[in-house]
């Protein structure tokens, strides 16, 4: 039963490609999974979605003709748990697939699947190091498609590239905030660890905490809005905007509020937030968060942020945040589907829309404002290169050299730092993959 929902999840995110985290999250809420099947259930989705093009790789060294789409999920997942998971014998995992085959197909499909799968026991899966071409080897054993790969290389050399690949197929570690205006940071600490939690502070922001042990979501502090979950490179863009009580803030592209919280708390939610996103029924995610976190200063509405300035006169802001729509390249550990679905051209065409967005915000921003511009991407398209073509047709802005003094020391020499910003890899300090930069009037 877990497994037949396991591959019609697989196939639905295949489909619906993006959304993998929704999916299943309201697949375990409507199949009412207990916890334990909910764990493993998670954990063979993602595990197969991120290694797919490996686990292609070793079918398509057993069957060499085309399979329905059904069968190679059923393969994929199978020897995703055979290879990379000890928690159910190799037996038991071919008898099952086995039966889902026999359930789902005729009879040809059960043996075939019966024969890959006892092949994979006996024999093991190919040796993927004798793959001579450097670009498809690192492909096939990370699971990325080739012209990503290869981008990579051409951007940061072939050892940045193994390290991000390699890292994006470790497990995403979970950090929370604390809404500072109801709890310190050492109590919060302090009640996770007596709850058996294993936490610790974050270097990035004095409100992180890093959960290293526990399911943070079942707890008390979480469920009653005294943290929130966000990943700590996200934490960077509240600190860096430098937001004061009383300033009127915009924060352009706000959906599901997670930078605009922090914003609002380290304003002491004191002032005004004009929070957009050009999604309707994303708005409704801003103003449940601000509700959860007991947050009264953000006003959230739709907005295309290609028409601020339509909407707002100029030197209307104290502080502007951008964090603009990105191909989301840098979340691929919690989100693996992304690197399946985002093509070249996509990238060329958020960095149009990105820049579309800058030249609107700027006019906004008061004289001696600040503007943050984040993506979660590691994509230099979108980052260096968006913040190069903006300033060239701005010369009257700069990068705020003190961005680079204010950022935590640990990361003022860090490899991603460049004149234009700082890129945060997924491999340097087991976060997301960010960028950000803070821009002001020369
Ligand atoms: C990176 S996400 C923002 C995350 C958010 N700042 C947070 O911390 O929770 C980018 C957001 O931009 C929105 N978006 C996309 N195109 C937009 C546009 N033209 N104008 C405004 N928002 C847009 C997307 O719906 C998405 O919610």
């Amino acid at each position: 039963m877990l497994r037949n929902t396991i591959i019609d999840l697989l196939m639905r995110i295949e489909q619906d490609s993006g959304y993998s985290h929704l999916l299943i999250n309201n697949e375990i809420k409507k199949r009412n999974i207990s916890p334990k099947d909910e764990g493993l259930l998670t954990e063979i989705v993602y595990g197969t979605l991120q290694r797919k093009i490996t686990l292609d790789y070793y079918i398509n060294h057993f069957v060499t003709k085309k399979l329905e789409k059904w069968v190679s999920v059923l393969l994929r997942m199978s020897i995703y748990q055979m290879v990379y998971l000890d928690k159910v014998p190799d037996h038991a995992i071919i008898h099952e697939a086995v039966e889902i085959a026999k359930q789902r197909g005729h009879k040809g499909i059960s043996s075939l699947v019966n024969g890959v799968l006892r092949n994979v026991q006996r024999k093991g899966v190919p040796d993927t190091s004798e793959i001579k071409n450097d670009v498809t080897r690192l492909s096939v054993e990370t699971s990325h498609p080739e012209w990503l790969v290869k981008r990579w290389i051409d951007l940061y050399g072939l050892q940045i590239t193994k390290d991000i690949c390699r890292a994006n197929l470790n497990h995403k570690p979970i950090s929370v905030r604390v809404q500072p205006l109801r709890i310190t940071r050492e109590d919060a600490v302090d009640n996770l660890m007596k709850q058996g939690y294993d936490v610790e502070p974050s270097p990035f922001s004095p409100q992180g905490i890093v959960v290293k042990k526990g399911n943070v979501i079942k707890s008390d502090l979480f469920k009653d809005g005294y943290v929130t979950i966000q990943d700590q490179s996200s934490m960077l863009v509240a600190e860096m905007l430098k937001p004061q009580p009383g300033m009127h803030v915009l924060d352009a592209c706000s959906a599901p509020g997670g930078k605009v919280t922090h914003i609002a708390e380290k304003m002491q939610n004191n002032g005004v937030i004009q929070a957009h996103d050009l999604h309707k029924n994303k708005i409704k995610l801003i103003e449940q968060k601000a509700n959860d976190l007991h947050l009264s200063i953000i006003d959230a509405s739709p907005l295309d942020a290609r028409k601020l300035k339509e909407k707002y006169p100029e030197n209307t802001f104290d502080r502007i945040l951008i964090d603009a729509p990105c191909s989301g390249l840098g979340v691929i550990r919690g989100k693996p589907d992304i690197k399946y679905n985002k093509q070249k051209e996509d990238i060329t065409k958020l960095a149009t829309i990105q820049i579309e967005i800058l030249n609107q915000a700027i006019p906004l921003l008061k004289r001696n404002g600040f503007l943050v511009y984040s993506t979660c991407t590691i994509d230099q398209e979108e980052n260096e290169k968006v913040v190069e073509r903006f300033l060239q047709a701005n010369p009257s802005f700069s990068v705020d050299s003190s961005f680079f003094e204010e950022l935590p020391e640990f990361l003022q020499d860090s490899l991603g730092v460049t004149k234009y910003g700082l890129q945060l890899f997924p491999h340097s300090y087991d976060t997301d993959g960010f960028f950000l930069t803070r821009l002001k009037r020369r």
